[in-house]
């Protein structure tokens, strides 16, 4: 099993904290093992950050790109192998986790093509000289990963906080040291100076000190409400410091007027259920019109989803979803579905765990329409709650009875209805007879209320990894030709 799992200023280290490691959920085996890193590992990687941090900022736009594009090649060159390894870190299918990859492959070029757009260079004469707007790297930024896109989420702040010219701390979900591992050793193969990326692997003890360094010039997070709402507080006060954070959702779809029952049920189970429900844009809450095809699609959305497929990430024949992250975690859905039983919620189609200490789950639905004081939570798993209404406007209405605010979606053949749900509807993704889940890359990507803090991430992340300068610039100094009043010379 590994020991040397810190990278910091170049090099493995074995770590100093305490022993953790990676289960693969489906089969029930250790796959990993480590020491966490100690507070004073931590104060190492922040100095090796800082140290490295002019040379790294120095260098042009276009030499750190050369680095960014080499780290790509070395992700296609090993791309089966760290889909693999995302497959055992966290059950997700090999079909799903090549496209993870494939994610982290694009970023490169749609990193590069997001700098130079949203925070590149920009002149215009002035009458005296010029005035010019250029980015500057904020310093030594961390990056905190969630797990269930272990390789995707985490590239998606470090290669433009790199190609920026930041520095960085990297620490990785603790369910997912793995992945992080190897992706780190392709950065290290791909030939990135020293310091410039560090990784500490550990629990939360391991975040909380890296989240109260003082060296720390800004923090990247994509994870829990809970943590980001926590990473807030402590930042409060610290204006010097920026903080960008991507958290979950409690997210809506509405059906209405549709033709096509069964395109509408497949934009529902890839909407709700791809990644077992484990993605920050799956729907949550599903609004279904009462009468006949409400009924039919309700019908049809129970048969088609009992029939998914669940099964281990390697199998020949691949399964629509593969295991939950931890059995822990599809026990605490399983409570969840017995939860909002006692509120009220029929269950229409229940979620079952396949085997014994593995977190193979099977998708549930329930019918929460008379269910009393549900909690606007994020239920981060492959559970479904449908609410039967009977007014357009009633329902845009329950859509956005939630604190939170990422995605949200309208099924529906009637346009007009579109207009008027994007009018009404809050959130920071909105879409129209698609899944509100497999965002692009090349837009922007974040939510609002307790979503995040309005630093959207994906195209828009350029913005939040450099600071804009605003400069006049005059070669030298000259005598204007028009004096202000009351001056002589
Ligand atoms: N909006 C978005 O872009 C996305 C949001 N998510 C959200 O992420 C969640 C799942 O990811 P998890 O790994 O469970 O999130 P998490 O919040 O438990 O952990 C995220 C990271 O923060 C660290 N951490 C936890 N508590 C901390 C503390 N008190 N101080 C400092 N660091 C701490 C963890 O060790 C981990 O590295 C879901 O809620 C999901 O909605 C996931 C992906 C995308
Ligand atoms: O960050 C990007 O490049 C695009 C955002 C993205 O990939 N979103 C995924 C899910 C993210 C998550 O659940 O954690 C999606 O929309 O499916």
């Amino acid at each position: 099993m590994t020991q040397q799992v810190q990278f910091i200023n170049g090099q493995w280290l074995a770590g100093e904290g305490l022993v953790f490691s990676s289960i693969d959920p489906a089969k029930n085996q250790q796959i990993w093992q480590g020491q966490a890193a100690s507070e004073q590992q931590v104060d190492q990687a922040f100095r090796a950050a800082r140290a490295a941090f002019d040379a790294w900022a120095d260098l042009t736009f276009h030499q750190r790109a050369d680095y960014i594009r080499a780290f790509g090649q070395q992700l296609n060159e090993h791309k089966e192998a760290l889909a693999l390894c995302i497959a055992e870190d966290t059950g997700k299918p090999l079909w799903e986790t090549r496209t993870e990859v494939a994610a982290m492959i694009g970023k490169v070029d749609i990193s590069i093509r997001a700098y130079q757009e949203r925070t590149g260079e920009k002149e215009n004469p002035m009458p005296q000289g010029r005035s010019v707007l250029r980015h500057k790297p904020h310093g030594v930024v961390a990056v905190f990963g969630p797990y269930n896109f272990p390789g995707h989420l985490p590239n998606g702040h470090i290669i433009p906080a790199l190609l920026a010219g930041n520095t960085v701390v990297f620490k990785p979900s603790e369910m997912t040291p793995k992945v992080a591992e190897a992706t780190v050793k392709l950065w290290q193969a791909a030939g990135l100076p020293a310091g410039v990326l560090n990784l500490l692997q550990g629990e939360v003890v391991t975040g909380k000190a890296i989240a109260a360094h003082p060296e720390l010039d800004g923090l990247f997070f994509t994870g829990s409400s809970r943590t980001g709402h926590f990473l807030h507080q402590q930042f409060a006060g610290r204006p010097d410091k920026i903080l960008a954070l991507e958290m979950g959702g409690n997210n809506p779809l509405i059906v209405a007027d549709v033709s096509d029952i069964d395109a509408t049920v497949h934009d529902i189970i890839q909407s709700a259920f791809i990644s077992s429900g484990q993605r920050c844009t799956c729907a949550r809450r599903l609004y279904l019109p009462v009468g006949e095809v409400g009924d039919a699609i309700l019908a049809r959305l129970l048969e088609v989803t009992a029939n998914i497929r669940v099964g281990l990430y390697d199998a020949a024949e691949q399964p629509f979803i593969g295991s939950m992250i931890s059995n822990k975690v599809a026990l605490g859905m399983l409570a969840v579905q017995d939860q909002l039983t006692e509120l009220g919620a029929r269950v229409l189609l229940p979620m079952r765990l396949l085997a014994a200490d593995t977190g193979l789950l099977t998708p549930g639905i329930l019918d929460c329409s008379a269910a009393q004081a549900l909690p606007d939570e994020e239920h981060f798993g492959p559970l479904l709650k449908v609410f039967r209404y009977s007014d357009f406007d009633a329902a845009i209405a329950a859509a956005n009875q939630t604190s939170f605010g990422l995605s949200a979606g309208l099924l529906s053949d009637n346009e007009a209805l579109y207009h008027q749900f994007f009018r009404r509807i809050r959130a920071g993704i909105v879409n129209w007879n698609r899944p509100i889940t497999g965002a692009s890359s090349a837009a922007p990507f974040g939510g609002i209320g307790g979503s995040g803090n309005h630093r959207a991430s994906a195209y828009y992340a350029a913005d939040y990894c450099a600071y804009p300068v605003a400069s006049v610039e005059l070669a030298r100094s000259e005598l204007p030709v028009q004096l202000s009043p009351g001056l002589q010379f």
